[in-house]
């Protein structure tokens, strides 16, 4: 598919960019600074491989609890030492481009938020191409509400996602939960180095196995509706953060501010974080790390919002 051509001013900035350069922008791994970008690539598998083997081994946990009939439709609890029937729950979304990553290797900060007496909730979506975005959007949906039906006492479910996972957690600000039978009690969101505006991704590599159309990528893009929201649902006792590393491309850079805009003018108590010295990789492996800035800043929201 060909990049439309140079728009009017007040344009989506990206459809100026040629097909490489558009390219360039989406792939983060070009964009590290101190590895190769394949060697990121494996230090972030085996960083998330590894800290998923240390929560299994240190926490209690359920694992591979089903949230859905479908044969992906799992997710991992973790739960801190002290349970409590009424908790706090930190659900994270890993991210890969809906195409790869899973939760057995995305346990990143489980001991961090679990030593501090937070629940953390991985949960498996179904990657393309066996899932589309509509699917996958669906899962994230159906896994929230599963956990809140399971944890009706909870104080609080605060949604954690990444690149890809950021998209989806936020396509939650435009969920109707009423045919899902309950409201979950949404406390916060970290969006971290995500996607929000999916249009340019159907004129990159990416989308081979994703198959979106430009319809399906307007639907799916939470930019678009929550601009085009007629009436704001936002909730003011929900903190949003919207955070993007240092190192993410210019694109991601962009993509994150506006996003992080469209949701002040629709009311919501958002704030947004530049994180100094990380890439898009180091953003969430360093989440293994209980003092690393956006760690605490996780945690401050989390503990201290009550
Ligand atoms: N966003 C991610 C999150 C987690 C794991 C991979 C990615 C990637 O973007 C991989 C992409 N193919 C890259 O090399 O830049």
């Amino acid at each position: 598919m060909e990049v439309p051509g140079r728009g009017p001013p007040g344009e989506a900035p990206w459809k100026k960019l040629s097909k490489e350069e558009l390219e360039n922008q989406y792939s983060p791994s070009r964009w590290v600074i101190r590895q190769g970008a394949e060697e990121t690539l494996r230090t972030y598998s085996h960083i998330g491989d590894e800290a998923t083997k240390k929560a299994r081994a240190t926490r209690r946990s359920l694992l591979h609890v089903p949230y859905g009939d479908g044969e992906g439709e799992k997710l991992d609890i973790y739960f801190p030492r002290e349970v409590s029937a009424a908790s706090r729950f930190c659900l994270f979304f890993h991210g890969g481009y809906w195409q790869s990553g899973s939760k057995d290797t995305s346990a990143f900060m489980v001991n961090p938020l679990t030593a501090q007496g937070v629940a953390v909730v991985v949960m498996a979506y179904d990657l393309a191409p066996k899932g589309t975005l509509d699917q996958m959007v669906d899962q994230v949906t159906r896994s929230i509400a599963f956990v809140q039906k399971q944890y009706p006492c909870n104080e609080g479910l605060y949604l954690c996602g990444h690149s890809a996972g950021a998209h989806l957690a936020s396509m939650m600000f435009l969920t109707n939960w009423t045919k899902h039978g309950v409201t979950p009690n949404l406390k916060g969101f970290f969006l971290v180095s995500g996607i929000y505006d999916l249009e340019p991704i159907v004129y990159t590599t990416i989308n081979a196995p994703l198959h979106m159309t430009l319809e399906d990528a307007q639907r799916n893009s939470p930019q678009l509706l929550l601009e085009a929201a007629v009436t704001q649902l936002s909730d003011p006792a929900c903190h949003v953060l919207v955070t993007v590393g240092q190192h993410d491309s210019p694109e991601f850079h962009r993509q994150s501010r506006e996003f992080y805009q469209t949701l002040r003018r629709g009311g919501w108590n958002a704030s947004f974080e530049e994180i100094h010295d990380v890439d898009h990789f180091e953003i969430i492996w360093n989440l293994t790390q209980k003092d690393f800035v956006l760690t605490q800043m996780i945690l401050r929201t989390i503990l201290h919002e009550h």
